[in-house]
């Protein structure tokens, strides 16, 4: 037999076989380890357990270790068999399956029980907590035979295990105590914003809620509260919270109070008997989240390794709710009060609502909701207590030193190496950058197995991912080749057909019914999905503003500072004195500082601010031009017949035509058209996507051309003879490009990549052409104009309000 000392493990959980992973890094020989575990699994991933109830993975893929892992590392494995007893004096525990082991060294890691109400009725079937494998497979199995869920709790898990069974197909009510949900991590004001999300998405909600029994023969039928309402239920899920689980400590003679009482080494009331993660007590807190549980894990290791530490020194928390659609992040302490400073932003436009917490100049707390990539960095400067006196309102708005808000790739690149991207796991920039500058690590996949970032609840994904794309040489070849981007392997085609065959019409459904590596999707797919869906789905699909760019978010182009651009539609180019009188007013009203005629005929009032757009747009009382927009831009004419002595056609006319029948459709990429009335051509008609061309007796219909960085002439798709052929061809043509082009690809890109000759085929046969007409002409019947929406809906106009004093409030002091 080997010299090495026998190390016990209790609880084959999270926190526990963490410390055992560190230790046979640091200390591969030291001991011989035995692992009890009372769940018949190898070590999995208990947060991804909200992922498998939302269909975003399986029990297979939350495997953390499997059973290999066990025999590889010479660890004897007893699952599915509880640890009864411990003899602390003769040094051995002893299982309820009657297994002893001595040990010179123990570690007690046995997590937490969920809290279970003790309501009159709680023991009957159907009755359960969200914590193991066991309860997920309750509740899928449960979600095939019937159809109300209730889930009695608002917390972070009630709301997983509520989006979980929604994806499920059961109708889901949360009955929370409190008037607002989340209460320990949110506001009230975020919290608001997230239950208008959760409600869009089916959930409804009890608040204020009182349960007082649960009713039902053998298996429950309805819950009844104080105030006398009753609700139906054929599942109840219990999450209002958890307690450590002492018991077995506690009959050991091990001291514990709310958990097992531990120092900064984990070490217990008792000599060589160690505690970690949510069982253990650490100065007064026990944890309920795997990062600080890590963290006491790596400790521990090392003060089992031998190796000098410094000991645990408590951990300061965030949480982010992995829902998908739905981004909230909280830390630290977000409480107004007399010695703080807070600052608020809220912008409903884009769904976004931040608050931040300032003490003595420090950062101390913040909230996050609809965008949350700031969390990060908040929560590194929370970390290290760095001073953020004087630039309050940048640390809010998340802005760059530059000025502008920061792209996640950008705030990738500039983040300092040694700032924390993986939370759970402690990973920082410059350990995922060695995985991949010296790993070999271009996926994230790779740099997850080698780093373990992104592998414990998968809210650092976007970050690993944009720094994949930034540093791994082959990784943007890799993505193209597979699919769309890097979070699933379809292609473009795939998807639109998955979505047309299966019915999926949301963003979320789509990602979680297709598989999306990355449950938040990125900045290219989660725009595309948006785009396939308004196509595929005109009249049910409502658009999702937070999946496009700012630019189509204010339906203004934002200029290099900051200010905006605003286009009319003016059809064809063609104006009158009144109008141009009005416009000139309103420049001089509002203070433009340019007005300019654009390549397109359009008038541009450029450097507008941001709170001056709505009162503009209602004064000019013109539709948008969508200067901004991937969309119908400008039809451009020339003057034609009406005027030109050359001209055989009404360009004026027919570009006026065509402007109107297109305008506010939406695109894959930017579209332009021009009508020219001879082929003189003045209105440059063979450089654009849609080009028509005035012959004698007729026109020539030209496609795929651009005159911008890669400049391509046009090819010729036909001729005809009438106006309403040319609507009707432009019709059919713009309705198939939008039917097979991917997303942001510009019909010159298109037309490259699949021939004119498949779409002069698609297109040859009248039938197929009145039917592209009829399905264009009903997304156009279900368009409206984004200017009118924003100026007659006071909630969508107040976001246009500055990010000045009245959006920054501030509590027990005044905003910088
Ligand atoms: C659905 C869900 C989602 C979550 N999401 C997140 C999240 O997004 N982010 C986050 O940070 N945290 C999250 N958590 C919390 C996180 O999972 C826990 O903090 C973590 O798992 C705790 O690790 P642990 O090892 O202390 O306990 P556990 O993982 O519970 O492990 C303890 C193990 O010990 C076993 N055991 C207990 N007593 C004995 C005994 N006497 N003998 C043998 N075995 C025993 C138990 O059966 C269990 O398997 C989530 C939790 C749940 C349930
Ligand atoms: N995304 C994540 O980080 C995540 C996800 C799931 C779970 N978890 C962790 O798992 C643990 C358990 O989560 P949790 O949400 O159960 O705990 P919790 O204590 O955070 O929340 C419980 C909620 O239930 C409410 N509640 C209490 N009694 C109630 C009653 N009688 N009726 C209705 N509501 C009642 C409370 O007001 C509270 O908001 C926590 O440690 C949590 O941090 C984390
Ligand atoms: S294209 Fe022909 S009709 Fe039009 S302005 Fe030029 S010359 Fe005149
Ligand atoms: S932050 Fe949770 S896995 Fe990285």
């Amino acid at each position: 037999m080997s010299e090495r000392k026998q190390l016990v493990l209790i609880g084959n959980g999270m926190a526990g076989v963490r410390a055992v992973e560190h230790l046979l890094k640091l200390a591969p020989d030291k001991y011989e380890i035995t692992i009890f575990g009372s769940e018949p699994h190898p070590n999995y991933n208990r947060i991804m357990l909200s992922s498998v109830l939302a269909g975003g993975a399986d029990m297979k893929e939350i495997v953390i270790n499997d059973w290999n892992w066990y025999q590889e590392n010479g660890i004897r494995l007893f699952t599915g068999e509880t640890v009864t007893q411990i003899d602390t004096t003769g040094r051995t525990v002893r299982s309820d399956k009657g297994t002893e082991v001595p040990y010179d060294k123990l570690i007690l890691a046995t997590g937490s029980n969920p809290f279970i109400l003790p309501l009159p009725g709680a023991d009957k079937e159907g009755v359960i907590a969200f914590r193991d494998m066991k309860d997920c497979e309750t509740m899928i199995s449960a979600s095939q035979k019937y159809k109300k869920a209730a889930v009695i709790g608002g917390g972070l898990l009630g709301i997983e295990a509520a989006r979980g069974l929604l994806h499920l197909g059961m109708e889901v009510s949360v009955i929370h105590v409190q008037n607002y949900l989340m209460e320990r991590q949110l506001d009230e004001p975020a919290s608001k914003l997230l239950q208008k999300e959760l409600e869009a998405q089916g959930m409804k909600f009890l608040l204020n809620k009182h349960t007082t029994s649960i009713t039902g023969r053998k298996r429950v039928k309805s819950l009844a509260f104080t105030d006398g309402t009753e609700l139906e239920a054929d599942l109840v899920v219990m999450a209002v919270g958890i307690r450590p689980n002492v018991q077995l400590a506690k009959i050991s003679g091990i001291e514990v109070n709310r958990g097992i009482v531990v120092n900064d080494y984990l070490e217990t009331s008792i000599p060589d008997v160690y505690a970690v993660g949510e069982c253990a007590e650490h100065r007064g807190i026990a944890y309920g989240l795997v990062a600080p549980l890590y963290e006491q894990g790596d400790v521990l290791a090392k003060q089992l390794a031998g190796i000098g530490t410094e000991g645990y020194q408590g951990s300061v928390t965030s949480t982010k709710l992995k829902v998908s659609g739905v981004n909230v992040f909280s830390a630290g302490d977000f409480h107004d009060s007399p010695e703080a400073k807070s600052l608020r932003l809220q912008d409903d436009v884009e769904g976004i609502y931040k608050k931040i917490v300032i003490k003595e100049g420090k950062l101390v707390g913040a909230v996050l909701f609809g965008d949350t990539s700031a969390g990060a960095s908040l929560f590194s400067m929370m970390r290290k207590g760095e001073s953020v006196e004087g630039r309050e309102k940048e640390v809010l708005l998340g802005f760059t030193p530059g000025g502008a808000p920061a792209s996640p790739d950008a705030k990738m690149e500039t983040m300092p190496e040694d700032e924390i991207v993986c939370g759970c796991n402690g990973v920082s920039k410059a350990v995922i950058l060695d995985a991949i500058r010296n790993k070999g690590c271009s996926t994230v996949s790779s740099v997850k197995a080698c780093t373990k970032a992104s592998g414990s609840c998968g809210g650092c994904k976007p970050d690993v991912e944009s720094l994949v794309r930034l540093y791994a040489e082959n990784s943007a070849a890799e993505a193209v080749r597979e699919g769309i981007c890097g979070c699933t392997p379809l292609s473009r085609d795939e998807i639109v057909a998955e979505m047309k065959r299966m019915g999926l019409k949301s963003v979320r459904e789509v990602m979680n019914v297709l598989e999306w590596r990355e449950p938040e999707g990125c900045s290219k797919c989660r725009p595309s999905l948006n785009y396939y869906l308004g196509m595929l789905w005109p009249e049910e699909y409502t658009d999702e503003k937070e999946s496009r760019f700012t630019n189509e978010r204010y339906h203004a182009n934002i200029q290099k500072d900051g200010t905006y651009s605003v286009v009319p539609r003016i059809y064809g180019g063609v104006t009158s004195p009144g109008e141009l009188k009005k416009i000139a007013a309103i420049a001089e009203k509002y203070d433009v500082p340019m007005v300019k005629i654009t390549g397109g005929q359009r008038l541009d009032l450029l450097g507008v601010k941001k709170e001056d757009l709505p009162a503009m747009w209602e004064d000019l009382d013109m539709p948008s031009g969508h200067a901004y927009g991937k969309a119908l831009r400008t039809v451009k004419t020339c003057v034609g017949s009406t005027f030109c002595r050359f001209g055989t056609q009404d360009s004026i006319g027919m570009g006026i035509r065509l402007e109107k029948a297109f305008e506010r459709l939406n695109t894959p990429a930017k579209v332009k058209l021009a009508v020219s009335g001879c082929p003189r051509n003045c209105a440059e008609a063979t450089i654009k996507d849609f080009g028509v061309v005035a012959i004698d007796g007729g026109w020539e219909l030209h496609v795929g051309g651009n005159g911008g960085v890669h400049v391509r002439a046009t090819e010729l798709l036909c001729v005809v003879k009438t106006e309403d052929e040319v609507l009707e061809w432009s019709s059919a043509f713009l309705q198939y490009y939008r039917e097979h082009a991917a997303w942001n690809e510009r019909t010159s890109v298109w037309i490259e990549r699949v021939g004119l000759d498949s779409v002069k085929k698609a297109l040859e046969k009248r039938e197929d052409r009145l039917a592209l007409v009829e399905r264009i002409e009903t997304t156009l019947k279900h368009t409206t104009d984004p200017w009118r929406e924003i100026i007659e809906n006071d909630d969508l106009r107040k976001n246009f309000t500055p990010l000045a004093k009245d959006q920054l409030v501030s509590q027990g002091g005044s905003p910088k």
